[in-house]
């Protein structure tokens, strides 16, 4: 098959039988494996690139024929009847759905050494992404069965797709945890496979330069979720149990779980096969453009043009400002986050169809301008908010926007690179990824009627943000904005220099004065009111530098820590209720 291909540049080196024979059956084995991990194997995969590095070489523009517009999709704003309600219907239907965790990326931008998921969302209480995430989840399912009566056992299947960068990471962060409290069984990982690398226009497999006997591999996308779904007959399974939805995200938003009810609630509500979350994009922000295209043939599809890409296609259809900002001070293009929530039953349909192929690009960096070589080989490449790109115009595509305080603040670029983001774009760093937590968490209390101190600006690591209260809550305590109004009752009111961490469920803010640091854990039948001032001297915040190696690389990359100088910490074991007020 390979020699049929033309790669018989892979065994010209080859010594005569009898030398380095178990190195050459590795060989094959890779090649095996790299032939059954890719739809239609590597044949398709060296054909496939054929057209794509010929297409680039080109210079074909991938959108040719296509006009972009602005498209138009569901605006929430939180908080008010509408979302309210939609919460309601998003947690009715969670015990109907999947969740599918994208995480095998390595994460090159940040340069953590460690894998994402284990980073601390917020370090008041140092939980990390994946533990917020699989509470998160453990809640919506604990609240949508509570909907349905007690018949409801259902239990939310998490899917975790992993590489070979941050697979045995990802399972010992799962097992020397317990599973954050999930079933084990809950939990399914699927690694994703790398992909052979080409060497030149002629779609050459390129040799591991460490290993004449290795093809050298990259990764392939997070697109390739969709193939790897369809060969573990899990859709199948779960159309099985007949579950309905399949809502993907990725490694670092530690935002993301304040949107998901609500926009599955979407979802439900107006019968979307795709609905894609997108918060307001601002031009040249590193996340993609939600557009419209229509072909001159008249087809049209609502779709990410990615990041790269939508300024050049602006440019290339009467835009002569390309990926600008409007009169609203933001890109008239809504910024995809890459929170997918998939109707199952046309899922199937798709992929029994495509066996979850995406379409794919190529980016090879040429040396000069005659483009016949590469600097360095290159490889295809999917994403995982292609799938559309091969739905037919019956599908029903849709989107929903909400505020970016809410609903998007992923931890990506390093405190260098975060350092020089244009002013007034978002920093997507370990910093402002943290502020955004207690940003949003008092915004949203002040909505619920508590009065939160206005934010401090300050600076770390060259960044410039808000510090606001650092209030912090467990999944369960306030999974919707409904469940936190029940809870906050009275005139609380928190200062700015205070933190506040609740964990329990049945936890009441009836006239807190808060001057300081509360910590309060309780057990689920416990129910705890704080009424009236708790003062301490609280937590500060010491500014950290990037470069100090004194300090472990967590604390590092976000330019701060807490110095725990005095706290109130509470514990009710016990159920019943229970008060402390000063
Ligand atoms: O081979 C891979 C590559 C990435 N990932 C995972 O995919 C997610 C996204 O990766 P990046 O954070 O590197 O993605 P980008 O920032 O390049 O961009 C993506 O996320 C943005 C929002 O965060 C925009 O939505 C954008 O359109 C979308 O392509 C992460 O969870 C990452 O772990 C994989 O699982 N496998």
């Amino acid at each position: 098959m390979l020699l049929n291909e033309r790669q018989m540049h892979l065994f010209e080196h080859w010594p005569e039988p009898g030398v380095d024979d178990d190195k050459k059956r590795g060989f094959f084995d890779q090649v095996r494996r790299l032939n059954s991990s890719y739809p239609g194997g590597l044949v398709s995969y060296i054909q496939n690139a054929k057209k794509l590095l010929a297409d680039s070489k080109a210079g074909k523009n991938p959108y040719d024929g296509f006009t972009p517009s602005v498209p138009s999709g569901e605006v929430l704003t939180f908080g008010n009847d509408n979302f309210v309600s939609l919460e309601a219907a998003g947690v009715k239907e969670a015990r109907n759905a999947a969740f599918v965790l994208v995480a095998g990326g390595l994460g090159e931008r940040l340069g953590y050494k460690g894998i994402k998921v284990a980073l601390p969302r917020e370090t008041t209480t140092g939980k990390c992404f994946l533990q917020h995430y699989i509470e998160s989840i453990l809640s919506l399912q604990e609240a949508s069965c509570k909907m349905v009566g007690d018949g409801c056992h259902t239990k939310i299947p998490f899917v975790i797709m992993t590489s070979d960068d941050t697979n045995a990471l990802t399972i010992k962060l799962l097992e020397s945890n317990s599973y954050f409290g999930m079933e084990p069984s809950q939990v399914k990982i699927l690694k994703q496979e790398k992909v052979a690398c080409l060497a030149d226009n002629d779609a050459r497999l390129a040799l591991d330069p460490n290993d004449k006997y290795k093809i050298q591999t990259k990764p392939h996308g997070h697109g390739d979720v969709h193939s790897l779904l369809y060969s573990s007959g899990l859709l199948e399974q779960w159309k099985s149990e007949e579950r309905k939805w399949v809502l993907f995200f990725q490694d670092t938003n530690g935002l993301l779980f304040n949107a998901i009810p609500s926009a599955l609630g979407v979802s439900a509500t107006k019968g979307y096969n795709v609905n894609s979350l997108a918060v307001p994009r601002k031009a040249k922000e590193a996340i993609g453009g939600i557009t419209k295209l229509t072909h001159v043939d008249g087809r049209t599809m609502v779709i990410n043009v990615e990041y790269n890409q939508l300024d050049p296609l602006l440019r290339a259809t009467g835009h002569p400002d390309g990926d600008a900002n409007c009169e609203t001070g933001y890109s008239p293009y809504p910024g995809n986050i890459n929170q997918l929530i998939l109707e199952l039953g046309p899922y199937i349909e798709e992929l029994k169809k495509t066996h979850g192929a995406i379409s794919e690009f190529v980016n090879p960096k040429y040396t000069d301008s005659t483009k016949t070589a590469f600097k360095s080989s290159t490889r295809l490449e999917c994403m995982m908010q292609d799938y559309p790109k091969t739905l037919p115009p019956s599908a029903k595509v849709g989107f929903t926007v909400m505020d970016t305080w809410l609903a998007y603040a992923p931890v990506k670029n390093n405190p260098e690179d975060a350092a020089k983001v244009p002013k007034g774009n978002p920093y997507h760093s370990a910093t402002s990824g943290e502020m955004a937590i207690y940003r949003a968490n008092s915004l949203i209390l002040r909505k619920a009627g508590a009065q939160i101190a206005d934010p401090v600006v300050d600076t770390f690591n060259e960044q410039e943000v808000e510090v606001w209260p650092r209030i912090t809550w467990s999944p369960r305590w306030g999974l919707t904005f409904k469940d936190i109004k029940e809870k906050v009752r009275g005139n609380s009111s928190i200062s700015q220099r205070s933190a506040l961490v609740i964990n329990g469920r049945n936890i009441f803010l009836e006239g807190l004065l808060l001057n300081g640091t509360l910590i309060v854990n309780a057990v689920d039948e416990a129910e705890v009111k704080f009424t009236g001032p708790v003062q301490n001297k609280g937590w500060t915040i010491q500014h950290v530098d990037y470069k100090d190696t004194s300090e472990k690389e967590e604390i590092r990359i976000r330019g701060f820590k807490f110095e725990k100088v005095e706290q109130l910490e509470v514990n009710y074991t016990e159920p019943g209720k229970h008060s402390l007020s000063a």
